[in-house]
């Protein structure tokens, strides 16, 4: 029997139905009573693990309780299912496995991917997000442990655009691992093998993607967390509905925030400066973003808009002629013009740029030192500084070091979430700029609209929706992002932006021509009547609709 038809909120016809009568306690419980069992069960584990196998329990046992309850419990719940615990749970994902969740698919399955992809117990699958672990948050390689990212971010597409669960594939890739520590760990789960070369994982890529679009036509697919992400975008963005969060949905997270930050610090776009520590998919993605901004809104050339930039990695400043091979994706933000100056240290770089703004995607906790942040201080009267890696342990700073170090004047977004700061009896709002307020609204807006690419374009559009998703009072606040807690609605929003910009360039269905006839009200409207309610899905089973599950 699935425990799944052992909801106590079954009413009498349902478990008569499902024969279920008599195997559950007998009172019909309402969906208050089972929350307050959740949230004393949650409250009595004392770590947080404990609670993150807790709700991963309920989410596959209690799907509709489950998205009730983080609907209701967004700021609670997400660091709890995402980061920073998600990157404990993964880092432990072998030693701690309780229950099959996802599929995995190992190299040894190529010529017959497709196979192992009809094991899925769901007939119907809309949007896959996809890793080979070979880059989970800012901790490494974790092979098949990197599992808790698709379904972390999975769970995040339901409970923040209403993606209907049953209709969402966690998959990860066992192409091997280069971390000795698990290959040398008895209860690694993953296949004991180095991993496979580039080409032979890009070959197994493309057999993936002829599968589930077989499987699956019109999937909706994520890739996540890979080491070097920028080759399977190159190839893939043209051909399916594909998108990769870490460059696509960082970039346009992290956009709304700058735009938001400029608009606060009023330093015109022409006089930006940006230096970023780290150079890797995020960091480029991110700069990426920003220069498309700087050129729509800023009206200044691609040239211009890219000398706003500069990038630190682990050798120092990049630059064209600093003797080593760039990799490809670093070549189109390397310096020319101080090439005589090769800068090794990031307050080096800071001196010489004197930038407006300084991000974090290195994944090296504390190298935002004070003297960093101070030196920010002295440049602007309202540094931006946004220490993005993640987990909370990988991040640059603190919010609470960025305020002390600056005299509260910087204006801060983090990756992973902080508690407001407050000083002097003033709060300072947290900023998570987190990529969950984008990539659910571009998957609800890809899968709703049966899109055949997700252009950049699609792309950035979310960025300048969920830039304008903020409220008067949010903005008066001094936020950079919306308050978490309206994270439905804002999804709303950034679909809705998104599909425009589909029906647009032409990258949406035909058939579904009309839409791009009604109001932005009427589409919203339309696109909330797609989205998947946990209340009301919950509700049918109670007035004795057959539970699907
Ligand atoms: N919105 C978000 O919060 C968000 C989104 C995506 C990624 N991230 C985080 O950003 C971080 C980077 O992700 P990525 O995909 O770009 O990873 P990556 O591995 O592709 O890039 C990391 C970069 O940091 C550089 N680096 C490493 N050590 C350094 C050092 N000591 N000094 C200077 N540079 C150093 C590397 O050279 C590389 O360029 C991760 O922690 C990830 O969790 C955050
Ligand atoms: O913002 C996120 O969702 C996390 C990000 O994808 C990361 O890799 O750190
Ligand atoms: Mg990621």
């Amino acid at each position: 029997m699935s425990p799944k038809s052992l909801d106590t909120s079954h009413g009498l016809t349902v478990r008569k139905d499902l024969k279920t009568h008599g195997l559950v306690p007998p009172n019909v419980e309402s969906h208050e009573i089972q929350s307050l069992r959740v949230l004393k069960a949650l409250e009595s584990k004392k770590s947080p693990i404990e609670k993150y196998l807790y709700l991963s329990h309920l989410r596959n046992h209690h799907t509709h309780l489950f998205y009730r309850l983080l609907s209701q419990n967004l700021r609670n719940f997400t660091p709890l299912i995402y980061t920073p615990v998600v990157g404990e749970a993964c880092q432990r994902w072998s030693e701690i496995y309780q229950q099959a969740e996802g599929l995995y698919i190992s190299y040894s399955d190529r010529g017959s991917i497709a196979a192992v992809l009809g094991n899925w117990p769901e007939r119907d699958v809309e949007i896959t997000v996809v890793t080979d672990g070979s880059r989970i948050l800012g901790l490494g390689d974790l092979g098949i442990n990197g599992m808790g990212i698709p379904v972390g971010k999975l769970a995040l597409y339901s409970g923040c655009a209403g993606i209907d669960p049953a209709k969402t594939l966690p998959l990860t890739l066992d192409l091997g691992t280069n971390n000795k520590a698990l290959l040398a760990d008895p209860l690694y789960m993953g296949s004991r093998m180095n991993r496979v070369s580039e080409e032979e994982e890009a070959e197994f890529l493309d057999e993936l993607m002829v599968a589930l679009t077989t499987v699956w036509p019109g999937i909706v697919i994520q890739f996540e967390d890979f080491k070097n992400p920028f080759p399977a975008l190159e190839r893939y963005q043209p051909k399916y509905a594909f998108f990769n969060d870490d460059i696509q949905g960082t970039g346009a997270v992290i956009l709304a925030g700058v735009i938001n930050a400029l608009r606060k610090t009023g330093i015109p776009i022409k006089d930006q400066r940006a230096v970023f520590m780290g150079a890797g998919s995020a960091g480029v993605g991110v700069a990426k973003q920003i220069v498309e901004y700087f050129i729509q809104a800023g009206q200044l050339s691609e040239e211009d808009a890219k000398r706003c930039f500069w990038f630190v990695d682990t050798k120092g400043l990049i630059t064209s002629n600093r003797g080593d091979k760039l990799a490809a994706h670093k070549v189109y933000f390397a310096r020319h013009d101080n090439e005589s100056q090769q800068f090794k240290g990031l307050g080096e770089v800071l001196d010489y740029v004197k930038p407006t703004m300084l991000m974090g995607l290195s994944t090296i906790y504390g190298v935002f030192t004070p003297a960093i942040l101070k030196k920010m201080a002295t440049f602007n009267s309202q540094p931006i500084v946004f220490p993005l890696s993640n987990p909370s342990n990988k991040s640059e700073c603190t919010l609470e070091e960025a305020m002390l170090h600056t005299n509260c004047q910087a204006i801060v977004a983090s990756g992973s979430p902080f508690p407001d700061y407050v000083s002097n009896g003033k709060i300072y709002a947290s900023n998570q700029g987190n990529n969950m307020y984008v990539f659910p609204g571009i998957g609800l807006a890809a899968i709703l609209l049966k899109v055949s690419t997700i252009t950049s374009s699609m792309i950035y559009a979310s960025a300048t929706s969920l830039a304008t998703s903020l409220t008067p009072e949010e903005l008066a606040e001094g936020r950079l992002y919306p308050a978490i807690e309206r994270i439905r609605d804002v999804s709303v929003v950034v679909a809705r932006g998104v599909a425009r910009e589909a029906q647009r360039c032409g990258a949406d269905a035909t058939e579904m021509w009309w839409l791009r006839e009604v109001s932005d009200e009427e589409l919203e409207a339309w696109i909330r009547s797609k989205m998947y309610d946990p209340f009301v899905a919950g509700v049918g089973e109670v007035v004795g609709r057959k539970s699907k599950l």
